[in-house]
């Protein structure tokens, strides 16, 4: 519908374990992919080849095929750290066309969204609804690696959101996410509480 009205739609896709069924269906997709940017939101600070990559996730499984033709725009750079790549990234990220058309979220097992982790050194930027930032660099206890993410306000103003788990393990993770407690401790919480919340698409 985006293509259709503007020529033009940017998604934006996670990665981890998860996308990787939902990719490879998606990339055979009769769309018009030389009109779609793709972009990622949320990337480990990693190389691109490295196994742990979520670009390297997309370009595996998303971009192949039909979908081989759309522009895709990476969040990590080659600098040591996120902190340092930030203000290029901003610059990257601002020449393209906002809104998302689409996003699509994953969970993981202890209720992090994007990179917004429990305990993030930049979690509360991240989660400020009158942020300004596009991406936000994130450290956490339970992230390996230090990570880069679109901010809240960036998801919450996609034209489509979409949160997508697998197995019952998460469905018991998003079970309690839904039941009152801090963002703070499950920032799912954060994105599930917004006033246009997204639509979950769960399978066992
Ligand atoms: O680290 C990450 O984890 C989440 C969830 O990943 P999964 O392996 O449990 O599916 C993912 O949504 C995010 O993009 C990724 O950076």
């Amino acid at each position: 519908a985006r293509i259709a009205r503007d020529g033009a739609a940017m998604l934006a896709v996670s990665g981890g374990r998860t996308p990787v069924r939902f990719f490879e269906a998606l990339a055979q997709a009769p769309l018009n992919w030389s009109a779609v940017t793709v972009t990622l939101v949320d990337d480990r600070w990693v190389t691109q080849s490295d196994a742990r990559s979520n670009a390297r996730l997309v370009r595996t499984h998303l971009l192949q095929g039909p979908a081989g033709i759309a522009r895709f725009v990476p969040l990590v750079s080659a600098d040591a750290a996120p902190e340092q790549a930030l203000a290029a990234i901003e610059r990257n990220l601002g020449a393209l066309d906002w809104p998302l058309a689409a996003a699509v979220l994953g969970m993981g097992d202890e209720g992090h969204t994007a990179s917004f982790f429990p305990a993030g050194d930049y979690l509360a930027q991240a989660l400020d609804p009158a942020g300004k930032a596009r991406v936000v660099a994130m450290r956490a206890p339970g992230a390996a690696e230090p990570r880069v993410t679109l901010a809240l306000p960036v998801l919450a103003a996609a034209e489509h959101l979409a949160l997508h788990i697998e197995g019952t393990a998460k469905r018991s993770v998003l079970d309690e996410a839904l039941a009152p407690g801090p963002d703070i401790d499950m920032p799912v919480r954060a994105v599930l509480r917004m006033a246009r919340p997204p639509t979950v698409f769960w399978c066992p």
